[in-house]
């Protein structure tokens, strides 16, 4: 199947739907989002929609929502609050604000590898065009202070390799993990200019399958390695260019190239783990460190929209 193919009549859709069997199914039930193509005029709601933004917690994401709605300016109607339109999911939640959905995707590749394919055939079915993703998300920074603002340059994986191994039909499928230079560029440039008094560097993310043996750390449930093995691994990633580690750049990263769809990957680390494995910040300051993404991402959003 061609690429012209693949983008299934895309004089109006610019993400490429990899997937012939779509087009033809009446009713395409997104069953996570608690939305469907036959129940819901899509393309009505969210024809529009020009960033999408997604972050682990339910929580960060509703607060990006009130965010970006005060930075964008955007009035809701007298006496309504923003909405959680995936509620009934009970899985995800998602806000759309103007041209801005804020979606969370829960912790690890899974989790977010269903809701993209989801919000991948949202965008689809809304004949979106011109859409940018951006991660706002946590890690821990290998020789950066917590609170460092990270641009993922390059992602990969447990074993450095840049590509999504997942199994399909009973193979072995590697999906390159591309994110857009151009993009984190700009958002560096933003950032500079907009934020000077963070410290924001653009670097390779690791991305694992857990939290704890897969990022190394010694306080686990589980941990047949000491602390010199750990340190000698964590130096290893250093020299190899590894600035930060979390748990979903990857699929991330593959999933949005397979889609034609440009991605950034922004995290703010929340320690240093050269010092350390346990995150220990008062919660104040994570909530503050947490914010750090998102003022990146509205920056960058309210550039594009010229609105500064
Ligand atoms: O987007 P978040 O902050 O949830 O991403 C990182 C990676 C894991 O999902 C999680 C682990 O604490 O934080
Ligand atoms: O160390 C960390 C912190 C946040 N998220 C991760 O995946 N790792």
């Amino acid at each position: 199947m061609t690429e012209n193919q693949n983008r299934l009549n895309k004089s109006d859709c610019d993400v490429i739907l990899r997937n012939p069997h779509i087009s033809s199914m009446t009713d395409d039930v997104l069953y996570h989002l608690s939305l469907s193509s036959g129940s819901y005029d899509l393309q009505q709601m969210f024809g529009d929609i020009k960033f999408v933004c997604m972050g682990g917690t339910p929580k960060r994401m509703e607060s990006f929502a009130n965010f970006i709605q005060k930075e964008l300016n955007i009035k809701l109607p007298t006496g309504t609050v923003l909405d959680d339109i995936s509620k009934r999911s009970y899985r995800y939640s998602m806000y759309k604000i103007g041209p801005v959905l804020s979606i969370s995707h829960g912790m690890g590749i899974p989790s977010l590898s269903i809701m993209l394919h989801e919000v991948i055939k949202l965008m689809y079915h809304a004949k979106c065009k011109d859409v940018i993703f951006i991660r706002l998300g946590t890690c821990g920074g290998i020789g950066l202070p917590g609170g460092t603002l990270v641009i993922t340059e390059s992602v990969v994986d447990g074993l450095l390799r840049p590509y999504l191994e997942t199994h399909v039909l009973g193979k072995t499928i590697k999906r390159p993990a591309v994110l857009d230079k151009e993009l984190a560029e700009e958002l560096m440039d933003v950032g500079k200019e907009q934020l000077p008094d963070y410290n924001i560097v653009m670097g390779k993310t690791m991305c694992t399958y857990d939290f704890y043996e897969g990022q190394g750390r010694l306080d686990g449930a589980f941990c047949d390695y000491n602390e010199q093995d750990k340190l000698m691994h964590l130096e290893v990633l250093r020299k190899e260019g590894v600035t930060n580690i979390e748990m979903e750049s990857l699929a991330f990263a593959a999933m949005c190239s397979y889609a034609g769809i440009k991605g950034a990957v922004v995290c703010v680390t929340l320690l240093n783990r050269l010092h350390g494995d346990q995150v220990s910040v008062p919660k104040s300051k994570l909530e503050e460190w947490q914010h750090r993404p998102q003022e990146l991402a509205a920056a960058f959003i309210k550039k594009r929209l010229n609105l500064v």
